[in-house]
């Protein structure tokens, strides 16, 4: 029954660390990953794709229902993502395809239209999800559910780091201003805005190493699922 499969979500704003916690939890417990936001920057590519205006609704929805990505572990542990036969790993991660991908998730139809696909992931023996909407939309009867958070100077120095490391030019002040027009629009859009949902742990890592978050979403985990 798919009714009894436990989901952690991890949701926040962009460079909290949602997708690094994510990942060390999903390890730790050997369950499922979903990275919600990969799906997002995956329709962003897509619509540069085909060519389309990502101020207008109507035309994105068939992308969304039909989108043809696959996320593939290659032989070096690495895992992948395929848009359309297309290695696009790389591609999703620039500040570029994340501010678009904030512009279509803004559009309700394009949310719904991707709602199944990412609710598919809940597998047995348990998901770890992480994005915007996990526990307040897509898993909402997770038992655990954690909103994790930092300060935007710290999530823009974190964003720098990890950009730099992958060999992109970037700039720190124009990535502070990308990050604060990302967390104004996914805060104020009017379907499945950003904001901590009832009963999660608020996690602040500014201050925070990733060990220590880690080992607070994993207690928080042990107290609710026991
Ligand atoms: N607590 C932390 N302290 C320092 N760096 C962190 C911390 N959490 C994550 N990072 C680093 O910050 C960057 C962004 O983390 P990521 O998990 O991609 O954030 P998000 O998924 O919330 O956008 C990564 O390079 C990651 O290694
Ligand atoms: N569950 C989700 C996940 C991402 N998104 C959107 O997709 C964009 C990119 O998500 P992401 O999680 O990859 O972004 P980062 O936090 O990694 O910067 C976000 O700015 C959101 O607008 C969403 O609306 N809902």
């Amino acid at each position: 029954m798919q009714e009894n499969i436990p989901v952690i979500t991890i949701d926040g704003p962009s460079g909290a660390g949602k997708g690094t916690a994510a990942r060390l939890v999903a390890e730790q417990l050997g369950w499922q990953l979903l990275d919600s936001g990969a799906i997002y920057r995956v329709l962003a590519v897509a619509t540069q794709y085909h060519h389309l205006s990502v101020e207008e609704e109507e035309p994105l929805i068939p992308i969304a229902a039909h989108l043809d990505v696959q996320f593939e572990i290659s032989s070096d542990g690495e895992s992948r993502v395929i848009l359309e036969g297309e290695d696009v790993t790389d591609h999703i991660r620039t500040e570029e395809i994340g501010a678009i991908a904030s512009k279509v998730a803004a559009f309700p139809r394009v949310r719904e239209a991707l709602l199944r696909r990412q609710r598919a992931f809940k597998v047995s023996p348990g998901l770890v999800a992480d994005g915007r909407d996990m526990g307040t939309v897509v898993f909402t009867d997770a038992p655990v559910k954690v909103f994790l958070t930092a300060s935007a100077e710290e999530r823009a120095q974190r964003r720098f780091n990890q950009l730099k490391e992958k060999g992109f030019d970037v700039k720190i002040t124009r990535l502070l201003d990308d990050i604060r027009q990302r967390d104004e629009r996914d805060q104020s859009r009017k379907v499945a805005p950003l904001v901590p949902a009832e009963g999660a742990l608020i996690v602040d890592s500014t201050e925070l190493s990733i060990d220590e978050v880690v080992g607070k979403i994993l207690l928080f985990a042990n107290e609710k699922l026991t």
